[in-house]
């Protein structure tokens, strides 16, 4: 496979990565359903090479009329009946037992692929401009793996059948066994068309893909109503059309030179299948062959004719499905390659981290993969244990990065994150998972029932109707059940039959309350976890939480990003963070007194604007 980490290959799978995608098809299959899948890499091949058996009982019956052998006549006609039948009945069983398989072994790759993308440790399949395309690309073509299998399951009755007709050829005259080759221009042009159309597709990827997002952006219930207000509609049309045919420019252009490719092939196996029957025909005239020489190489031709057009077209098919497989294989390698940087297996495993220590910034930097500015720049600081600490700045000043850092979504580029005295990257990322809880700026609206969306921030209590109904009091969603048709079992969001949805700020509270559910976190982040409350909800539910974590034997450190000064001022310790440096820290009232950035954003926001991005009355 191409490097996990480089950009898209743009080329064709090479034929490594071809044993491999193979290897991946049938080891799944015998995975999923071992008996039909040896049944069926049995029976195809003996299906195709039986495809030549009619031919050969329609020259055994023509010669039989010529020689007036009426005997012959009768063995040939059940030979053609037998040939009929087996080719027939079992093809069809076994392009039944293959249609079944596929299915199988999409739906056992379906599963690993989930297992793969939830599985990676961090966010780089998501997010880095190099991995996006392919990511897309392995969505788009999901489908196609399981007709890979189908794809190679057909591939090898056509070629088996292919095999047969070249040795009934040669039983007529050595040099008809030739009649294959001249078939070898219009196969080579198939597969150089479907190696162009796939850097073609690799090509156009990001067009697709952008092509894509805009189709869904204009169908996507949440952006109807500012599609209305902007009248974007006809804008976004407009774009997407342009994509569109960006891509079909392409295509068509391409399309356009395989097939002309395409069509000289095939000329030049019509001279060769014409110079066969031309061989033929001299052979009766000189009384070296037989009419129904004749007769079978006109059939066999005819038959190598039809294999090869669905080797052909099967070759397209495999290729294409090939090619899904690499991308599979692809995400195969990187979860590897990923997995291979978490700390190695200790003997004794380190224990999941507790709270009551230390978590520390040592000379922290972070760049975003595939990019070149730093966004994050030598950052120091020791926020001592229980510490609540806010983060704030401007918009793209790099906090919700430094939260990502801390969940370890993103190792740094350079410098330590350490919590009790200990390199974050001495535990696997999961781990250190486990002693964190938090609650994103682009939360999930999970459209479970009202118990699983908050239960599973903490999945062995997830059922349990006290320990959900504690993590709403603690998130401010305390009178959800009660508001709700349900309680805590109604269905959330409309998609569901029955489903209620909820505004933009309970939605939120289920957020706020999903990341409260577990206990003794060593480690809590909450990016903008307010932006949808309302003023009042918000002030009671950090004056709780203060209180709460104040009381606690055992509070943990949190990490919270706002840009409302209200909330911000409850915090122990303020960073300012500006152009991903820490220019200020100290407790609010230090930070006042100092005069600098955060007394002039705490002036601002108070006054009730937000940020200084808000223009300031005159
Ligand atoms: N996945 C990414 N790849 C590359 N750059 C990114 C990525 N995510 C964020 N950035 C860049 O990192 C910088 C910091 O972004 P970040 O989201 O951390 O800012 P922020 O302080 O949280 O802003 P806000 O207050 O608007 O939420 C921005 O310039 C942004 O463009």
């Amino acid at each position: 496979m191409p490097d996990p980490k480089g950009p898209k290959s743009g080329g064709a799978p090479t034929l490594r990565d071809q044993a491999r995608a193979t290897a991946l098809l049938i080891t799944t299959a015998i995975r999923a359903d071992p008996r039909r899948a040896v049944l069926v890499l049995l029976l195809a091949p003996a299906v195709g090479a039986c495809t030549v058996g009619a031919a050969l009982a329609i020259r055994m019956a023509t010669d039989a009329a010529v020689r007036q052998d009426a005997g012959a006549a009768l063995r040939a006609a059940a030979l053609l009946l037998a040939a009929v039948a087996i080719t027939h009945a079992a093809g069809t069983y076994v392009s039944r037992l293959r249609i079944t398989l596929q299915q199988q072994v999409g739906l056992l790759l379906d599963q690993r692929l989930m297992t793969l993308t939830t599985g990676i440790p961090n966010l780089s399949h998501h997010e880095h401009p190099a991995h996006l395309d392919r990511m897309e690309l392995l969505r788009n073509q999901r489908g196609l793996l399981g007709s890979a299998f189908g794809a190679l399951v057909e591939n090898l009755r056509a070629v088996c059948g292919l095999g047969a007709a070249i040795a009934v050829l040669a039983s007529i005259h050595p040099a008809a066994t030739a009649l294959p080759l001249f078939a070898l221009p219009a196969i080579a042009a198939s597969r150089s068309g479907s190696r162009r159309m796939g850097e073609v597709d690799e090509r156009t990827a990001e067009a697709d893909r952008l092509r894509r997002s805009l189709f869904a952006l204009a169908c996507s219930p949440q952006a109807a109503a500012e599609i209305r207000v902007y009248r974007t509609a006809a804008e976004l049309r407009r774009r997407h059309d342009h994509l569109q045919d960006e891509v079909d420019r392409a295509r068509d252009r391409a399309q356009l030179r395989v097939t002309a490719r395409l069509a000289a092939g095939w000329l030049v196996f019509g001279a060769g299948f014409l110079a066969a029957v031309l061989l033929a025909v001299r052979s009766v005239a000189r009384g070296t062959g037989t009419p129904g020489d004749v007769v079978l190489t006109l059939m066999t031709g005819a038959q190598l004719l039809g294999t090869v057009s669905g080797v052909i077209g099967l070759a397209g098919w495999l290729q294409q499905a090939m090619r899904a497989a690499g991308y599979f294989l692809w995400l195969s390698d990187h979860a590897t390659a990923q997995e291979q940087q978490q700390p190695p297996d200790r003997a004794v495993p380190l224990p999941t981290p507790r709270p009551g220590h230390d978590l520390t910034l040592h000379r922290l930097s972070f760049t975003y993969p595939g990019t070149d500015r730093p966004v994050l720049k030598d950052l120091s600081l020791r926020i001592p244990p229980g510490t609540t600490l806010a983060l704030v700045g401007e918009n793209g000043a790099g906090k919700t990065t430094l939260a990502k850092l801390l969940c370890r979504m993103y190792e740094p580029t350079s410098g330590t994150l350490r919590y009790a005295g200990r390199d974050l990257r001495s535990w696997p990322a999961a781990t250190w998972r486990q002693a964190l809880t938090a609650c994103f700026q682009d939360f999930q609206r999970f459209e479970f029932t009202l118990r699983t969306a908050v239960g599973i921030g903490d999945l062995p209590r997830a059922d349990d109707a006290d320990a959900v109904s504690e993590g709403l009091a603690r998130g401010g969603g305390a009178d959800l059940p009660a508001d709700l048709p349900h309680g805590l079992d109604t269905q959330l969001g409309p998609a569901f039959p029955g489903g209620t949805d909820l505004s933009a700020g309970q939605w939120q509270k289920v957020a706020l309350s999903r990341a409260l559910m577990r206990h003794d976190p060593a480690l809590l982040v909450l990016d903008e976890p307010a932006a949808g409350l309302d003023p009042a909800s918000e002030h009671a539910l950090f004056t709780r939480y203060t209180q709460a974590a104040r009381t606690s034997r055992t509070p943990p450190i949190t990490v919270l990003i706002s840009h409302r000064f209200t909330t911000v001022r409850m915090a122990d310790l303020i960073a300012v963070l500006d152009a991903g440096t820490i220019t200020e820290l100290g407790t609010h009232e230090q930070l006042l007194s100092a005069g600098g950035r955060y007394a002039n954003l705490y002036a601002l926001g108070t006054r009730g604007y937000a940020t200084t991005d808000t223009p300031q009355p005159r």
